[in-house]
């Protein structure tokens, strides 16, 4: 029977030509008795392959370089694209405010840490701004009003946009007071703050506060924020008002 084709056999034999020249040298350097003609003519053969072999690996290692450094290029395109794509699927467009998903997943999150102020605010009577000035001003207030909360709170602070003119805070804060405090901060600074031609008026908030223990699930924070807010819009606008449990 006929022994098994080894793998060797099967693989052509990329080298069959340098082989040659490489046994053939070989025999010549056993052979003491071999012509100074035969000496060079072997000799010629092996230098023309091996600055071949020289040539063909440099090219390589050039191609493997250039592979190398286009796919650390494609590598870093890919990671500024799913940058890009992560801050489109996360944020409001319009502001740069963290949109409705977004907050609900940070809100959620910090809930499930510890002790957390929601606050929902509102601008007040602004289909009478968008009615007065256009609606390109309109556009300029509701983000002259975020930039406002980020100049106060800073750009950590997880501020949404959860609504056309509807914007939420979240503030982690075991105190009641202090989450108090804030949600009056907001009102006021948002408020006093002066607003770029054609606005002529001042711009107010209603701001609408809840203050959970950890563990609240986000539906009911952000359910007690608003019955919070509508009471600050029924109760005359431009006020903070906070869910109180009856
Ligand atoms: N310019 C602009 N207007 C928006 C946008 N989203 C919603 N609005 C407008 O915001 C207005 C909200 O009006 P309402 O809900 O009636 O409330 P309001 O006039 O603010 O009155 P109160 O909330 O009761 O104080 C509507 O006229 C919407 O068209 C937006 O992205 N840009």
């Amino acid at each position: 029977m006929r022994a098994a084709i080894s793998e060797a056999e099967l693989e052509p034999d990329l080298f069959t030509v340098e082989a040659a020249a490489l046994a053939a040298a070989r025999r010549m350097h056993a052979d003491g008795h071999a012509s100074g003609e035969a000496q060079r003519r072997v000799l010629g053969e092996l230098i023309v392959h091996y600055e071949r072999l020289m040539r063909e690996t440099r090219r390589l290692i050039g191609r493997s370089d250039r592979a190398e450094r286009d796919m650390h290029l494609l590598n870093r395109q890919l990671q500024t694209l799913a940058g890009q794509l992560e801050y489109r699927a996360t944020h409001d467009p319009l502001t740069g405010a963290l949109n409705r998903g977004a907050v609900i997943d940070h809100a959620s999150r910090c809930l499930a840490q510890g002790d957390m102020a929601l606050i929902v605010l509102d601008i007040d009577l602004f289909k009478q701004v968008n009615d007065d000035f256009g609606h390109p001003a309109g556009d300029g207030v509701i983000q002259a009003v975020v930039d406002c909360l980020k100049e106060l709170l800073g750009q950590e602070t997880a501020i949404g946009r959860v609504g056309g003119e509807e914007f939420s805070v979240v503030w982690p804060t075991s105190s009641r007071d202090d989450a108090a405090a804030i949600a009056q901060r907001i009102c006021d600074t948002v408020g006093r703050q002066r607003h770029a031609a054609p606005i002529t008026r001042a711009i107010t908030v209603s701001v609408g506060l809840s203050w959970n223990r950890a563990g609240t699930a986000f539906e009911t924070a952000y359910s007690h924020a608003d019955q919070a807010l509508y009471q600050a819009k029924r109760e005359g606008r431009n006020c903070v008002r906070q869910w109180l449990e009856s």
